[in-house]
């Protein structure tokens, strides 16, 4: 458990980026982004394609290191971290949902859902209670011993949804969670993920095209060429604090 980022002060924002640049080659995917994200907030990061919302999310989640500018995550900054604590963050503190589940092919889907917690030690018995919870929890218990290419689209990316959660995780990374899937799949996904983030008090980065899926965010922040349009705002909840 990570004690010391979990120690953020009143107020302050769990994440917070400043003046991120990264390049590929020439092109150059941010160009100075900065974003606040508090806990316990759902923020829908939309733009159009190339604007540069995978590397954002990249950048948060310490995938990708910036060439410039910085990530604090409570009191720790994520771009100067060695790779072994960032791996630790990623597996203890953020969760992450691809659009397409990403879960591992070979495994039914309790494995894929208990993986996290074995890799953190819990025992076998213990990982696969929590990861039936969870599944039941997504309304896909029923396919635990599935496959991935067993399952429709949605069943997999709510089995994604419950791999994502099931360490208990302070931030969930979702990189177009719904965007393989038809209109009930993808509201069938978004009320889950909203209603577990919302239970357990657990902030989302939603990237989205979609204005039906940033609707279930608390607030939307827009990327056009590699910037933030809009500044970071205080959510109600935590300007109600001061
Ligand atoms: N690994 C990479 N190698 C080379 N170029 C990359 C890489 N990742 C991103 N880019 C480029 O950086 C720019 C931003 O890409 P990014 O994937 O962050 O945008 P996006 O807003 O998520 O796009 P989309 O909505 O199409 O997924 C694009 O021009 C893209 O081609």
């Amino acid at each position: 458990m990570s004690t010391q980022a979990r120690e953020v002060p009143a107020g302050a924002p769990l994440l917070a980026a400043r003046g991120l640049v990264k390049s590929y080659g020439r092109t150059e995917a941010l160009r100075g982004a900065a974003l606040d994200l508090y806990a316990g907030e759902i923020l829908a990061v939309s733009g159009a394609s190339g604007s540069g919302k995978s590397t954002l999310l990249h950048c948060l989640s310490g995938i990708v290191r910036p060439d410039a500018g910085s990530v604090s995550y409570g009191r720790e900054q994520l771009d100067r971290l060695p790779e072994e604590r960032l791996s630790e963050l990623r597996r203890t503190d953020f969760g992450v949902v691809f659009q397409f589940g990403q879960l591992i092919p070979e495994l039914p889907v309790i494995d894929n859902v208990a993986l996290p917690l074995l890799l953190a030690g819990v025992p076998r018995a213990e990982a696969h209670t929590r990861a039936d919870a969870w599944l039941e929890r997504f309304g896909v218990r029923g396919q635990r011993e599935l496959r991935p290419g067993e399952m429709s689209g949605g069943q997999v990316q709510r089995a994604a949804l419950a791999r994502a959660l099931v360490t208990g995780p302070r931030v969930v990374f979702a990189d177009e969670p719904t965007g393989a899937l038809d209109s009930l799949g993808g509201e069938q996904v978004m009320t889950a993920l909203a209603h577990a983030a919302r239970e357990t008090h657990t902030a989302v980065v939603l990237i989205t095209h979609d204005a039906q899926v940033a609707a279930y965010a608390d607030r939307e922040v827009r990327l056009h060429d590699g910037t933030v349009q809009e500044s970071p705002v205080l959510p109600q909840a935590v300007a109600h604090d001061h």
